[in-house]
């Protein structure tokens, strides 16, 4: 990978911003460079202009390596990034953002899963099954960040999920993959079967 992935990072928050997706300050991107560490969008700025002072470089173990401007502060969500990239070695970027739809799809189950539909675009997801049963992890929305962090590594160890992304209830999504350009197609697929999911429930077909 590029050794400073920020311009990803930038044209993908614009992206996501214009989606709806990053509305105001909310949501927060990474990839990692070559030592391990990773860029990781400063904590409250405005993700329709991102700009390449509006990021820092911090540690596996979050320690804050470098910031363009001194006033930054790593994002409120790092020690989630973290835990993805604990977890999955070959994660390269790891994106988070705040859809409506991602928010509603965790009112419809009470676990820990939300089961998804068996349509094509899970194969870009990288589930190549006919038929196939799948389930994305949802978590809960502690306060303390780091408390998800723990549980999302957590339940990792115990399990690896079947897809590359997990919820956090009523917050919003989070994916990861070995480039930025699939981190940013895994968010696309990621929302495109929230927007299924709402709409199948709406004229009524299960799965
Ligand atoms: C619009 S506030 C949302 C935040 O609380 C958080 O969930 C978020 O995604 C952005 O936090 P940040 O610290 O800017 O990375
Ligand atoms: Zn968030």
């Amino acid at each position: 990978m590029n050794t400073d992935p920020r311009e990803s990072l930038m044209e993908a928050s614009r992206q996501f911003y214009q989606l709806g997706w990053m509305a105001g300050t909310a949501g927060n991107l990474s990839a990692r460079v070559e030592d391990g560490s990773f860029w990781i969008t400063a904590s409250g700025k405005q993700k329709g202009k991102l700009v390449a002072d509006d990021f820092v470089r911090v540690s596996l173990t979050g320690e804050l390596l470098e910031t363009p401007n001194p006033e930054n502060k790593p994002s409120a969500e790092t020690s989630i990034h973290q835990a993805i990239y604990s977890c999955f070695a070959e994660a390269r970027a790891c994106y988070h953002v705040h859809s409506v739809e991602a928010k509603l799809v965790t009112n419809f189950v009470e676990g820990e899963k939300l089961p998804l539909p068996p349509i094509e675009m899970l194969k870009g997801l990288g589930v190549w099954e006919e038929n196939p049963q799948v389930f994305m992890p949802v978590f809960h929305n502690h306060l303390q960040v780091p408390k998800i962090a723990q549980e999302i590594s957590d339940r990792f160890h115990r399990e690896t999920p079947q897809v590359p992304a997990l919820l956090i209830r009523n917050h919003g999504v989070t994916v990861w993959a070995n480039s930025a350009a699939e981190a940013e197609n895994h968010v696309e697929l990621a929302e495109y079967i929230f927007r299924y999911i709402v709409a199948a429930r709406q004229v009524g077909i299960k799965f």
